[in-house]
């Protein structure tokens, strides 16, 4: 495989276990990395140990990989930043960003959300935040990918999508690997909703589960909840055909099948009778989903979009609506022609 940028300078924005596992790939593929992390005592720890204990226990990390709790140095003078926190802390990260990046420096986001408070993707989030950041040289990168699994280099593949063909080239260029195929892709908006709003059907598929419900359930909600993606998408001006990719379907079923996944594991615990609030006091990790929810419910209020599944994932987190009701409130709706809807 070409590697022509292993003189690039790479900072790593994110030290939970995305970030490790990208940080990790990146490291292990011949760059160095400098790599901030939030917690002082881990980024100490990670450099002593080389292992994220709290994040991505029992996988041993590059030696390239320089940990580090303070931004400046993970950012400035770089040619490609990597951002890949959780999203309702993108906003202040971002701007604590913003004074140390150079012109030029490509940022990439990694994470999955809608804000809430401004209902902007993670993308719009980061334009908002770093004013002088050249548009060409922004990009996202979604798809299937446990942390887990890219860590030990089990083969996935992943879109990467920027405006300029050029910058998503180069990003491709940067994080492909024979066990990490990397698409690319000019519709950010598309790719973004993908892997934002694939967390909030994941929830429903797992309360699906820990409703004792079948296969034939999980598979249609799977198929119902691509439509929603897909009539959101097109309400954005995103490229349908995205959500045929790997960060549409491909991420779609993986969340929604793979018991690992948290936004899965918090729907299934939900279905089994479990309160969110206990649920959200026990996890370090975050189950981005959870918060989407509330922001998909209102931009679908506010773009005029029919997106059943998420409304009820919605009123079941934060409207107490009983998981069973809802699965009778989807079922018995208006019936309708399948092809009318698109
Ligand atoms: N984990 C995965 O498999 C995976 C895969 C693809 C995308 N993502 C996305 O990546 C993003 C990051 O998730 P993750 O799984 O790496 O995180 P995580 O859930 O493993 O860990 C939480 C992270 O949040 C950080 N954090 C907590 N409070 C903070 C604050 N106030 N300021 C800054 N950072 C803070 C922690 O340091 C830690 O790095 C999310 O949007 C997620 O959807 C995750
Ligand atoms: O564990 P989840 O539910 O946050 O999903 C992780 C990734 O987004 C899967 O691609």
């Amino acid at each position: 495989m070409v590697q022509p940028f292993l003189d690039m300078r790479i900072g790593v924005v994110g030290g939970g276990s995305w970030g490790t596992a990208l940080a990790h790939l990146l490291a292990d593929k011949g760059y160095t990395v400098d790599w901030w992390i939030y917690e002082p005592d881990l980024a100490q720890r990670i450099r002593e140990t080389r292992e994220n204990d709290l994040f991505l226990p029992g996988v041993v990390l590059s030696q390239r990989l320089m940990p580090t709790n303070e931004l400046q140095k993970a950012v400035a003078g770089k040619d490609l930043v990597l951002v890949v926190v959780p999203s309702h802390v993108m906003r202040t990260v971002t701007s604590e960003m913003a004074p140390h990046l150079q012109n030029g420096t490509i940022i990439v986001s990694a994470s999955k959300g809608i804000e809430n408070s401004t209902l902007l993707t993670m993308s719009g989030v980061i334009r908002d935040c770093l004013p002088n950041l050249d548009e060409d040289r922004l990009a996202v990168l979604s798809g299937p990918s446990f942390a887990r699994e890219v860590a030990l280099g089990m083969p996935t593949v992943v879109s990467v999508a920027a405006r300029e063909p050029d910058c998503a080239q180069k990003v491709q260029a940067v994080f492909a690997t024979p066990a990490f195929r990397v698409y690319t892709n000019d519709d950010l908006v598309g790719v973004e909703l993908g892997g934002a709003v694939k967390n909030v059907i994941a929830i429903a598929a797992g309360m699906v589960d820990g409703l004792g419900l079948g296969l034939n359930t999980r598979a249609a909600l799977i198929t119902r909840g691509l439509t929603e993606i897909r009539r959101l998408g097109r309400a954005m001006g995103a490229n349908p055909r995205t959500f045929t990719g790997s960060a549409g379907v491909g991420d779609l079923v993986l969340t929604c099948t793979g018991d690992v996944s948290r936004n899965h594991t918090i729907g299934k615990k939900i279905g089994q009778g479990m309160q969110l609030a206990d649920l959200l006091q026990e996890m370090r990790m975050v189950a981005e989903g959870v918060k989407t929810a509330r922001s998909v419910y209102n931009l679908s209020l506010r773009l005029g979009v029919e997106m059943p599944i998420s409304h009820a994932v919605y009123r079941i987190l934060y409207e107490q609506l009983a998981p069973k009701e809802a699965v009778y409130q989807l079922m018995t709706r208006d019936l309708k022609n399948e092809l009318d809807e698109d």
